[in-house]
């Protein structure tokens, strides 16, 4: 496992709010909220009432993803957890073969030998001079060097995305659509609070303080799907996603109220069917491709906005929330019919910047897919790619902790081929 579970800044211990067996030893640190808002008390006060409609899932990182649950998020004691800080730091202080090139593109791939790409070019700008690294070391299958790795290595993880693929499909990455609810405010002096963290690293901006509850559910079994079959990667996958919010979260075209007390709900789709592309705008890498997200195309995607905001209409009418909410902000006020509804999320639904899928991975037998479970880009030599494009579909949940995974996956995979000990 990538993560270890830390107990926030305050030690609020975390028991019955998450499950240790499903967490490991590794360096990401990940946490709990260090302080508990009304909103989350709601939910769980749901769980309790009708645990039959709304199951508390004591932990979502395990086989079942189904439920209502406590966010873990790669928070450790008192700061983000990061690639940089669990991974890439220590190695830069106890290795003397890293370096990172920042502010430096990979423009080319070198073919070195027929199909086989063992070296890059790189340059700071497009009108910037080029540089050309060659692996000094390989081994079958793969062009690498671990003898003097240094700019290869660091430009080596980053090559080959999509970026540099002719045309891929780019999965459609869940397109958010926010309600909000009146409800109290519990942020309180913002400045007051970033001052507290500054001064000792404690306070409320110490930890994940925008959302601490999440609920993971599926379309009602009657539920048309599409010809293919579900989309869901299985019986304990949900469709949406619902986070709760502890403040406005403004949609592109909405202003935040100056006054009044706030709280957001988001709806995020956990299996869409809609696909969109990514196409090359120039022969420059430093030209950004055409992305086209295509979001909300099939009318399964739409149909499941409208069941999970009619669900969140039902959810948040439940006693466990008497006494709380006042009203519903402007355009969510009025969603009454299919059409209405339908008409909302058009209107409001934006990427929540989980894109994936554009060069994904597939059986070596397979003609489709762009690598082989090995990562190794079908029909060459010598070049991997590790990173969002490869998973197949959406991730059901967040991106980050597969990407992790994938990550430990292919650093073992090119230790083992290049015999590094
Ligand atoms: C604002 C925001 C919030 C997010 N929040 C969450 C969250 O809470 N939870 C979660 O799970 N996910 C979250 N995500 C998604 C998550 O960050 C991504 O899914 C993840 O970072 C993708 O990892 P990656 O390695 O595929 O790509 P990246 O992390 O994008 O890394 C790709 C790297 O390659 C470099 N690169 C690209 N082309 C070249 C080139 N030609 N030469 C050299 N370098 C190149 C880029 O500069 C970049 O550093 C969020 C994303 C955004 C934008």
């Amino acid at each position: 496992m990538n993560e270890h579970h830390t107990p926030p800044w305050n030690d609020r211990r975390n028991v019955g709010e998450y499950n240790p067996l499903v967490h490991g030893f590794g360096p990401l640190g990940t946490g709990l909220t260090p302080t508990v808002f009304e909103t989350e008390q709601r939910v769980f006060q749901m769980t309790d009432d009708q645990p039959e409609l709304y199951p508390f899932n004591l932990d979502p990182n395990s086989a079942n993803g189904l439920g209502f649950s406590w966010l873990h998020t790669t928070v450790g004691t008192n700061a983000r957890s990061t690639s940089a800080s669990a991974y890439l730091h220590p190695a830069l202080n106890s290795r003397s073969n890293l370096d990172v090139l920042i502010h430096t593109q990979v423009t080319k791939l070198i073919e070195t030998e027929t199909n086989m790409y063992t070296g890059v070019q790189v340059a700071q700008s497009a009108t910037a001079k080029r540089f050309s690294f060659t692996a000094s070391k390989r081994s079958y299958p793969l062009g690498w060097n671990n003898r003097n790795p240094t700019a290869t290595d660091a430009v080596g993880n980053w090559a080959g995305s999509g970026t540099l693929k002719s045309r891929h499909f780019l999965r459609t990455r869940r397109p958010r659509r926010r309600s909000q609810f009146a409800g109290p405010e519990y942020f309180g002096n913002s400045m007051g609070t970033l001052a507290q963290y500054a001064e000792n690293k404690t306070g409320i901006a110490a930890g994940n303080t925008l959302v601490n509850s999440i609920g993971f559910v599926r379309l009602p079994s009657d539920s048309p799907l599409p010809k293919a079959g579900d989309p869901a990667a299985g019986p304990n996958a949900p469709h949406f996603q619902f986070a709760w919010l502890n403040t406005f979260y403004a949609n592109d075209g909405q202003t935040t109220p100056t006054t009044g007390n706030w709280m957001s709900v988001s709806i995020v789709l956990q299996s869409p069917t809609s696909r969109g592309s990514v196409n090359l705008t120039s022969s420059n890498a430093f030209d950004h491709p055409a992305i086209d997200p295509a979001y909300l195309q099939t009318s399964f995607d739409i149909d499941t906005y409208v069941a999970a905001i009619k669900t969140l209409q039902t959810l948040m009418s439940t006693p466990a929330w008497d006494g709380f909410l006042l009203a519903p902000f402007a355009d969510a006020a009025n969603l009454t019919t299919d059409a209405q509804i339908e008409g909302y999320v058009r209107k409001f639904a934006s990427t929540l910047k989980h894109p994936t899928s554009t060069a994904t991975i597939s059986k070596s037998t397979d003609r489709g897919g762009v690598v082989g479970p090995d990562l190794l880009v079908k029909g060459l030599k010598g070049l991997r790619i590790v990173d969002a494009s490869i998973l197949p579909s959406a991730v059901a949940g967040f991106p980050q902790a597969e990407i992790y995974i994938l990550a430990e996956r292919a650093a073992a995979l090119i230790k083992s081929s290049c015999l590094i000990r």
